[in-house]
């Protein structure tokens, strides 16, 4: 069993021998070269839990996200969601990502629809779904409104609504909260682990911030980078909920061997605990 692998029967994703290449043109001439995007890499995700990726820029951190959510295939290795290869989208998996993606000509509710509209669900039921989906993100009041007229954060909500209205097994999230000051960020940390804990979906969340990966997560993955790989994955035993966490010294240290882990000053997969067959 390699180290991202798990020993339980709660595995809700497993990612196997992934691997990804890409073709590249080099400059001058007609060359082409084979770029490894990711390399060997092997992860099993648990039924809802909450998993961060964080490692530097270019390590396939979106690379992995967009083969989970399909919209690339593997050059080699596969995933799998409860057992079924993933073999291309489908509404198994919602994504949100960093910039909102939301319909401009639609209202909040008619955004928050979108999927249900897809599945072909009738108007009333569409409607309660939206209706239950913005509040729990507390939009209730702004669901007539259109995109222009929402605050980045709100944007955020109604991406957040949308991609859990379909009811998706698996929430991918690709720097949802980068493109928010840092207020309006904790504010929406806060609302994610309450929606998370409310409807207990597992939950993919790619960061550049150690600090919101160890806030939101279970378990924090580090990705090395050149080629893309797995370096270290760090339980976060931290009590829940979360709040005050940031200031005790637990926290302080995970963010210390975090940094270090991702900025090569530990030897890879020299951290991991052991506590639980991982
Ligand atoms: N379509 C593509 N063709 C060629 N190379 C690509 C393609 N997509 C991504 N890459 C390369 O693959 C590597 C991983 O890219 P990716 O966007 O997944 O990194 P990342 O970890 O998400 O980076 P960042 O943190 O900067 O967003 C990078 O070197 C990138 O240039």
């Amino acid at each position: 069993m390699s180290i991202g692998q798990i020993a339980d029967k709660s595995v809700k994703i497993s990612v196997r021998v992934l691997n990804k290449c890409f073709t590249r043109k080099r400059e001058k001439g007609n060359n082409v070269k084979q770029f490894v995007a990711l390399k060997d890499f092997s992860l099993d995700v648990r039924e809802s839990e909450f998993l961060s990726i964080v490692g530097p820029s270019g390590c396939g951190k979106s690379t992995f996200l967009d083969l989970l959510s399909g919209l690339s295939e593997p050059t080699s290795g596969g995933i799998y969601i409860d057992e079924k290869k993933v073999e291309g989208p489908a509404l198994d998996r919602g994504i949100v990502m960093q910039g909102y993606a939301l319909f401009p000509w639609r209202s909040v509710r008619k955004n928050v629809e979108y999927g249900l509209e897809v599945k072909g669900m009738p108007k009333q039921e569409r409607r309660e779904i939206s209706q239950k989906f913005l509040e729990l993100v507390g939009l209730e009041e702004f669901a007539e409104r259109y995109p222009y007229e929402l605050s980045g954060g709100m944007k955020q909500r109604v991406a957040i609504a949308r991609a859990l209205a379909y009811d998706p097994e698996v929430l991918l999230m690709d720097e949802p909260f980068g493109a928010l000051d840092a207020q309006t960020r904790e504010i929406l940390q806060d609302e994610l682990l309450r929606i998370w804990a409310a409807t207990q979906k597992t939950i993919i969340f790619v960061t550049h911030s150690i600090d919101e990966a160890i806030y939101l997560s279970d378990r924090v993955v580090v990705l090395s980078a050149n080629p893309g790989t797995l370096r270290d994955i760090f339980p976060i035993e931290l009590r829940r909920p979360r709040d005050g966490v940031r200031l005790t010294p637990d926290y302080l240290e995970l963010t210390r061997r975090i940094a270090d882990s991702l900025h090569g000053k530990t030897p890879p997969s020299q951290i991991i605990h052991n506590g639980d067959g991982i």
